[in-house]
């Protein structure tokens, strides 16, 4: 590993350079390096930048860097986390404002034959509503439902301000465009969402906002399908120590690749401690959850 200063790099191939070195500004990867014209950048052998991270994912935040909890070569699978993307006065307003405005449903699910009423809310926007230049309503929210998960919950089109803005602020990060946000509700630890893998394309990153009281998230692998099973039920073979467990925090950012839900499940399990209510809204691609 070579070391070179910020000026041999630009003299070196001062085109090329000069526009990726702007990319790698707001960077960072395992090893983060932020570039300025004291700091140092880091080459590999054949004198190339060891961490290139795509310009669309790298607008603005200098100050707010992103970790990584998966970064898989072989698979493609990133997830990226970024523990202060809002403020806390930010996350608060986007609570209060969130608990005032979502309509809640309790997604239902199938235990052992058995349907079950979770005690976990979900609330749905999709598509937003139009507005023309007076602000006035164009489209009105007409009552429709959408399917999420298997449950038809309440499809919400006027956007509250605060949410708005976040998707636009996710978007110019992220690259993606979001047209629906899932809002979980879990108002203690007793509330949960089992392992499962989201339904969104293969190329689509989901972002994933946390308000709240703090949770354990957990990620595992895709459990092997048990295929010397003479019945077809798929029993999954699951290693303990496979699991990976991140502590998502009041007003943090959380970005799942498309690889990821082909190749990891995700999930937040109980956690007895916690007495108090965590929102995580998740912005997503509205063909997957199309507006019946
Ligand atoms: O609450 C979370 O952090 C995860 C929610 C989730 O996985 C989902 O809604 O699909
Ligand atoms: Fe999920």
């Amino acid at each position: 590993m070579k070391r070179k200063s910020i000026t041999d790099f630009f003299n070196a191939s001062p085109k090329k350079i000069k526009q990726e070195s702007r990319e790698l500004l707001t960077s960072s990867a395992e090893n983060p390096i932020l570039i300025n014209d004291e700091e140092e950048i880091i080459l590999n052998e054949n004198n190339e930048q060891k961490f290139e991270l795509k310009k669309k994912n790298l607008h603005h935040h200098r100050n707010q860097e992103f970790t990584f909890i998966l970064n898989e070569k072989d698979t493609g699978v990133q997830v990226r986390y970024m523990e202060r993307f809002l403020s806390q006065r930010e996350s608060k307003e986007l609570f209060d404002c969130l608990m005032e405005k979502c309509e809640w449903t309790s997604p239902k699910y199938n235990m052992y034959g058995k349907d079950v009423v979770s005690k976990r809310k979900v609330a749905f926007f999709g598509k937003p509503i139009t507005r023309n230049e007076t602000d006035s309503v164009v489209d009105t929210n007409d009552g429709s439902v959408s399917r999420v998960y298997n449950d038809m919950v309440k499809l919400q089109r006027d956007w509250p301000e605060p949410l708005l803005n976040l998707k636009k602020r996710l978007e110019e990060l992220i690259g993606e465009k979001y047209e629906a946000a899932l809002i979980n509700r879990y108002d203690d630890g007793d509330d949960l969402i089992g392992w499962h893998a989201d339904r969104e394309a293969s190329g689509f990153s989901i972002a994933s906002v946390s308000l709240g009281a703090s949770r354990d998230f957990q990620l595992r692998p895709m459990p092997k399908q048990n295929t010397n099973s003479s019945n077809t039920t798929q029993s999954p073979i699951q290693k303990k120590g496979e699991i990976i467990t991140k502590s998502l925090e009041n007003g943090c950012l959380l970005i799942m690749n498309g690889a990821t839900q082909k190749h990891y499940q995700h999930c937040v399990p109980k956690r007895k401690g916690v007495l108090s209510a965590r929102l995580n809204i998740t912005f997503r691609d509205i063909n997957v959850y199309g507006q019946n």
